[in-house]
């Protein structure tokens, strides 16, 4: 045993051990998802999410706040509409006098530091719960262009940093890219949910919404999970629309494909560490089955570590606060 190669002297203390890691996560990595709701002094727990809430625009800008302390400084704001308020077109969606834009505004007026990055999906306003406009059963590709065109306009028109169009149309980067330009919003960068997979892992998110399809599913737009080299031409398209991110989503079942568009593309790659992620590691640990902040930091890791620049976490707050310096 002479001479051999014995890595373990990099692990024999704290100090080499720290010298030699190769991948760090810090706050600054993460972008914080945040659900809202209409109405006044309101927090309402997601069932299937322990420790987070739907909150109402005073609250969720006293939220704003105490992340900013913590050092987060990248939010995504995700309205929960109530029924009465979604059609087929998705109108609210683009209602400048709807709750959610001018909770946006306001948001951007108090902490014009805060990164702010909205939704562009029609989901959340649609009575059909489909991503995109229905006609005779089918989700329409084109026309459902125009309406996140308005929509966008709408969100940019707030003062909101980043759009995150997370519909999977075809050619809706380059679209919206060009309503943007034509309007005079060439500073709002673009965040494509690039690939994004038909997943099971969405559940708990449609639950905090109340947004799940009304009938089918997602198949015909998101992705199959068993796909990856279509990741290559979701991404090829999405750059030459001019994306400032591509966004893999969701992250842990899927660090493969962050790891190939990370070493395949210049832009920053985001991962959207979902919903159905966060609740089994609260579930687990409220069951005493794991160490749940160890798992989280782990998982995290893991995703950055695959070639993630930018995390979307649920667990953006409880990360912060345990790396508070
Ligand atoms: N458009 C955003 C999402 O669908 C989020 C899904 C999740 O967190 O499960
Ligand atoms: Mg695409």
């Amino acid at each position: 045993m002479l001479n051999i190669r014995r890595p373990r002297r990099n692990r024999k203390s704290e100090a080499v051990r720290a010298m030699v890691e190769e991948t760090k996560v810090t706050t600054d990595d993460l972008i914080f998802p945040l659900f809202l709701i209409d109405g006044k002094n309101k927090k309402v727990e997601v069932a299937s999410m322990p420790g987070i809430f739907r909150l109402s625009s005073d609250l969720m800008l006293k939220e704003v706040e105490e992340c900013l302390r913590l050092g987060i400084r990248a939010f995504d704001i995700f309205p929960a509409v109530e029924d009465q308020f979604k059609d087929v077109h998705a109108t609210k969606s683009y209602d400048s006098n709807f709750f959610y834009l001018k909770t946006l505004k306001e948001i951007k007026q108090r902490f014009p530091e805060a990164c702010i990055i909205t939704d562009v999906a029609m989901d959340p306003y649609s009575s059909d719960g489909h991503d995109g406009l229905v006609k005779d059963g089918k989700i329409v590709n084109d026309e459902t262009l125009e309406i996140l065109g308005k929509m966008a306009l709408a969100q940019a028109e707030t003062g909101i940093d980043i759009l995150g169009p997370s519909d999977m149309m075809d050619g809706r980067v380059g679209y919206l890219r060009q309503v943007l330009d034509q309007n005079g919003f060439t500073e709002v960068s673009i965040m494509s949910y690039t690939a994004k997979y038909a997943s099971g892992f969405y559940n708990p998110f449609r639950d905090a919404l109340d947004s799940a399809p009304k009938f089918g599913d997602k198949k015909t737009y998101q992705m199959n999970p068993a796909n990856r080299t279509e990741a290559l031409i979701e991404a090829e398209l999405d750059t030459a629309e001019g994306a400032d991110f591509l966004m893999v989503k969701p992250a842990l079942a899927y660090l493969d494909i962050i790891r190939l568009l990370k070493d395949n593309s210049n832009l920053p790659i985001a991962a959207y560490n979902v919903s159905g992620e966060y609740s089994m590691i609260k579930a687990a640990a409220q069951k005493g089955w794991l160490d749940g902040e160890r798992v989280m930091k782990e998982s995290l890791l893991s995703i950055k570590r695959a070639g993630a620049d930018v995390i979307l976490t649920y667990f953006a707050k409880e990360f912060a606060a345990l790396n508070k310096t």
